[in-house]
Formats: C-alpha cells, sequence, structure tokens
C-alpha cells in the first residue's frame, strides 16, 4: 500500500513518516520527496536548464547548485518559484515512480511525504492519503526553532505553500499537540488503513 502524507511546511509530515516507521519497521520505506528534489538539482541537464533560466549566480564554487541561493530567489517570488517547480518537477514525479518500482515488492507500506504532493502528480501513486495540518504561526515556530531555518526564510515558504490544500485525502490530523498525542492519532488511522 503506498501512503500519501501532505500537508504544508512544518506541519509534521516527516515526523509522522517516522511514527509509521517505527510501528512497521522493516515493511515500510519512506520516500523524502523533498530529498529527491535536492538529489535532481545534482543531474547534468536540470543543472543546464537552472543556469539558462536562473543564471550563474545560483552555483557555487564548485559548480553545484547552492540550494541557499536558489531559494532565497524562489521562496521570496512567486513567478520564479513556478518556473523552478516546471523545471524540476516532472523529473521528481519520474524519480519517484521508478523508486516505486524498485521497492514495492519488498514492502507493505511505502510512504510518500511531500508537501506538493497534489501538484507534482504524486497523489495518483497513493492508495491512501493523510493530510496534516497545524496553525501557520505554529508551523512556522516548528521551521524556525526546531529546524533551525531563518525566521524570514520560514516565513517566506510558508507563504509560498498558501495554495496547498487537501483535495483528495482519506485522514486529516491537525497536529497541535504533543509528540505522544500525533503517535497516537497516527496510529488510530494505521489501524483503519
Ligand atoms: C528551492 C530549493 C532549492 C531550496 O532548497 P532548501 O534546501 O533551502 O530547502 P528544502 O528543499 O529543505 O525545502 C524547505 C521547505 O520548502 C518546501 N518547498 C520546497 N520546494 C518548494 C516549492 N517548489 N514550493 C513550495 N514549497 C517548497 C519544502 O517542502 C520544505 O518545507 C529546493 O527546495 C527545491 O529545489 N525545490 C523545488 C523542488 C520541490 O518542489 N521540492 C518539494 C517537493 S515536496
Ligand atoms: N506534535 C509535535 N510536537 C512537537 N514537535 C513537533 C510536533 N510535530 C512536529 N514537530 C517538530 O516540528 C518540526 C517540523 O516537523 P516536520 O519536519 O515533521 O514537518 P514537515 O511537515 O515534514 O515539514 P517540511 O514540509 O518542511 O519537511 C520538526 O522539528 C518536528 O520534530
Amino acid at each position: 500500500m503506498v501512503i500519501g502524507i501532505t500537508g504544508p511546511a512544518g506541519s509534521g509530515k516527516s515526523t509522522i513518516s517516522k511514527i509509521i516507521k517505527t510501528i512497521y519497521k522493516d515493511k515500510a520505506s519512506i520516500i523524502d520527496v523533498d530529498r529527491l528534489g535536492h538529489e535532481v538539482l545534482t543531474y547534468f541537464f536540470i543543472k543546464e536548464k537552472l543556469k539558462e533560466n536562473f543564471g550563474e549566480e545560483i552555483f557555487d564554487d564548485d559548480n553545484n547548485i547552492s540550494r541557499s541561493k536558489l531559494g532565497e530567489i524562489v521562496f521570496s517570488n512567486q513567478e520564479k518559484l513556478e518556473l523552478l517547480n516546471q523545471i524540476v518537477h516532472p523529473e521528481i514525479l519520474n524519480k519517484t515512480e521508478q523508486i516505486l518500482k524498485e521497492i514495492s515488492n519488498k514492502n507493505d507500506i511505502i510512504i510518500i511525504d511531500a508537501a506538493l504532493l497534489f501538484k507534482i502528480g504524486l497523489d495518483k501513486l497513493c492508495d491512501k492519503i493523510i493530510y496534516v495540518d497545524a496553525p501557520e504561526e505554529l508551523r512556522i515556530e516548528r521551521l524556525s526553532e526546531k529546524r533551525g531555518i531563518p525566521l524570514e526564510k520560514a516565513k517566506n515558504i510558508v507563504k509560498s505553500q498558501e495554495h496547498i490544500n487537501s483535495k483528495r485525502c482519506d485522514f486529516k490530523i491537525l497536529n497541535i499537540g504533543n509528540f505522544d498525542q500525533l503517535y497516537k492519532e497516527t496510529e488510530k488511522i494505521i489501524q483503519n488503513l
């Protein structure tokens, strides 16, 4: 079974993914789509496209994409973010499909952890979808205080995700309690899959 976990930044997707992994142990795998997005930035043809569209300034001294420089540009400019999305999302979708094919017979549960599950088109790969949310201020606080993202960047990321919604979901979690409460709520959902 493929479970999509989606919702805005700082809502708790990765934490829920890890809870499910703790419950299912070796029978579950997590596809972390943020990480796949980072991998895609190392592909030669993607780097070339990004150079054409964003210029040399997004590269570091070793000719790798500087995520902090690129992030600074796109998270404060919706049009540029959309341009980046058009370049990388098809490749992220391909890569996820490829991984699913490779690991699906070795796992009972595969979790796709992605804020942009619907936007990238990953929802169509999922049997069940969990949508997780929390109030904006709490998410910004988690991103800046717990994940170490500078406050301004955290606010920009959250603003850039205003389109995220719970279009088609089977379960919803409002993650405003403590970790134990989140664990229990996740466990309850797992029992009803
Ligand atoms: C802009 C980039 C270079 C910034 O990298 P950086 O390491 O600084 O941030 P990171 O990837 O950890 O993301 C930080 C937060 O922003 C969110 N985010 C990332 N990309 C996007 C996007 N295109 N739109 C909205 N939110 C995004 C992430 O879910 C996360 O919550 C990188 O996020 C990227 O290449 N994004 C495009 C690919 C993508 O859409 N990834 C998200 C898949 S769910
Ligand atoms: N219920 C909770 N109680 C305390 N801390 C929490 C809770 N839920 C999440 N956190 C913490 O908040 C931070 C953000 O959570 P997490 O990384 O799971 O969010 P996310 O939705 O995966 O974010 P992103 O989209 O940016 O990857 C983490 O440091 C996590 O440990």
